[in-house]
């Protein structure tokens, strides 16, 4: 990257898909992937973009698993929320061992823990350049973080939401699942909701699409992605009202 590199956004919400965090490992989260996640990050943050970050709790805990085997669904959910807490504090620890200033906030309020999610205050952060991380989705059972993503993107007035996550962007069909599905390179909001294309749901695509808040779609998996999305490069896929 040349040093006159510019960015195509001034302040961006990118939603971190937990399972990504668990690299090869059956749970958890990698120490390995999320270091080389925090490089990336960092990488953006030195190009002077607002950065603030949804993180979701696939790698731990999925309320609807709970759910269906037999728990009580907003328990599970409870469960599946403060599962993004732990991965938000490991994030925002991993950042800070890196010398950039991370602050954790949570939808959910665990006082001793983490500071509550107060909109001002975040503003400020971000505007004081530091790195926020939004916990526990937004605070409800039966809602996704990837609702969330969009929910906090739209309150912090971020340019652009960024779906990091282990594929390159929206196919057909899951591409895990059907190896002849293609990659869109752009669709609207009304297309992939029509089409239920699943890579997020439709709460989310719902709120971004009133806000006119776009979306891109991209692997965190593929090294310099992020950065190239910020760029304004050709990666991933637009998602746009
Ligand atoms: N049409 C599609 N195009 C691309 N991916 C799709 C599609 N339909 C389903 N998927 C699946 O969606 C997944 C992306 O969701 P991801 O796991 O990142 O989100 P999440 O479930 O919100 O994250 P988390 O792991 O934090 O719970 C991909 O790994 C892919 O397997
Ligand atoms: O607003 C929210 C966000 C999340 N949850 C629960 O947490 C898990 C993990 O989130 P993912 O988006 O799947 O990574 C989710 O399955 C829900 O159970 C929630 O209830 N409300």
């Amino acid at each position: 990257m040349s040093a006159s590199a510019k960015p195509a956004y001034q302040r961006i919400l990118l939603k971190l898909s937990g399972e990504a965090l668990m690299g090869d490992d059956a749970f958890g989260i990698n120490r390995t992937t999320i270091e080389r996640m925090v490089d990336e990050i960092i990488a953006v943050t030195e190009l002077g973009v607002e950065l603030a970050i949804v993180i979701g709790g696939g790698n731990i805990f999925r309320g609807v698993a709970g759910g269906s085997d037999g728990m009580d669904r907003a328990t599970a959910d409870y469960m599946g929320m403060l599962a993004t807490v732990m991965n938000a504090l490991a994030l925002a620890d991993a950042i800070e061992r890196k010398h950039v200033t991370a602050r954790v906030m949570s939808a959910i309020s665990i006082d001793q823990v983490v500071e509550p999610y107060v909109r001002p205050k975040a503003l400020q952060y971000l505007e004081e350049g530091k790195v926020v991380v939004f916990a526990a989705g937004t605070g409800n059972p039966f809602f996704t973080t990837d609702t969330a993503a969009a929910l906090r993107g739209a309150e912090i007035g971020a340019e652009l939401v960024l779906k990091a996550t282990k594929v390159d962007g929206v196919y057909t069909a899951d591409p895990f699942k059907d190896p002849t599905a293609t990659r869109y390179s752009r669709l609207t909001f009304d297309e992939a909701m029509v089409k239920n294309l699943g890579i997020m749901d439709a709460t989310a695509f719902a709120l971004c699409r009133d806000q006119k808040l776009p979306i891109k779609v991209f692997s965190i998996v593929k090294p310099g992605a992020l950065q190239r999305v910020i760029l304004g490069e050709d990666e991933g896929t637009l998602v746009y009202a």
